[in-house]
């Protein structure tokens, strides 16, 4: 098993939460992608300003990487109109592939109607433009029965809508790795929360993502049947390394 064809290898700081100057920001991204390039990993996760710079990188280095981009990160407030705007012009700008996060606070305010507008508009986009999309539900801001109420949510919207052809190229995604737990419990991909997505997503995928920072742990979120890992450490778990993150 090539683990490197699993990882999505993410950059999502601003120069401010990164605490750099913009052009200290934008070499890390440029070396995450340059990495991304001599890794070959399956993709790699910026921000949609940082997206054409990417598509030119990539293609100055005539790369197979693919590029993913997050929508209305990372809280998932925006309004649809908001989130569909971003959306076409990160695909305009070369986007692969475009990981929304779910306005999770609205769903948990039990303003589901919201929840599945935004879904069915922003799935009908990507699919219409013939990309891949992924729902960041931010498991770590949900209990159990919410994972499994929302999961359960996405599928329905995706398998009522569209074409049985098409779920492959629909995803639910545990977290953004921003969210900020009280007790500073691990950040979204915990075990229980997976499953609980596996358990109901099917047949649309699931991507990991939220504090993976090792090979072991990425290897157990594939064999329990993940099809995705979004790290910021996709270096170290390739290489077997421990990691704080490399990014
Ligand atoms: O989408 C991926 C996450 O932002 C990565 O989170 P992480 O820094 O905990 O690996």
């Amino acid at each position: 098993m090539n683990i490197k064809a699993y990882l999505d290898s993410t950059y999502l700081k601003t120069a401010q939460q990164a605490q750099l100057s913009e052009k200290e920001n934008n070499k890390m991204i440029e070396n995450c992608i340059l990495e991304a390039i001599k890794e070959q990993f399956k993709l790699v996760m910026i921000r949609p300003n940082k997206v054409a710079m990417a598509k030119k990188l990539l293609a100055e280095n005539e790369s197979k990487v693919l590029i993913g981009t997050v929508i209305g990160f990372h809280e998932g407030t925006n309004t649809i109109e908001e989130k569909l705007a971003e959306a076409e012009k990160a695909i305009k700008d070369g986007a692969d592939e475009l990981d929304f996060v779910v306005n999770f606070e609205a769903f948990k305010e039990g303003e589901i109607d919201l929840v599945k507008v935004e879904v069915l508009k922003g799935t009908f986009l990507a699919l219409q433009h013939h990309k891949t999309v992924k729902w960041i539900i931010e498991t770590a801001a949900l209990n159990g029965a919410q994972i499994i109420q929302l999961t359960t949510l996405i599928k329905n919207v995706v398998v009522a809508n569209f074409k049985e052809n098409e779920f492959e190229r629909v995803f639910v995604k545990s977290s953004t790795g921003f969210y900020k737990t009280i007790d500073g419990s691990p950040n979204g991909a915990t075990i229980p929360a997976i499953i609980a997505m596996l358990e109901n997503a099917c047949p649309l995928q699931v991507k990991a993502s939220g504090g993976i920072k090792n090979q072991e742990e990425a290897l157990e979120m594939i064999k329990l049947g993940v099809k995705r890992i979004g790290t910021s450490s996709a270096k170290a778990i390739s290489e077997g390394l421990e990691s704080e993150g490399s990014y």
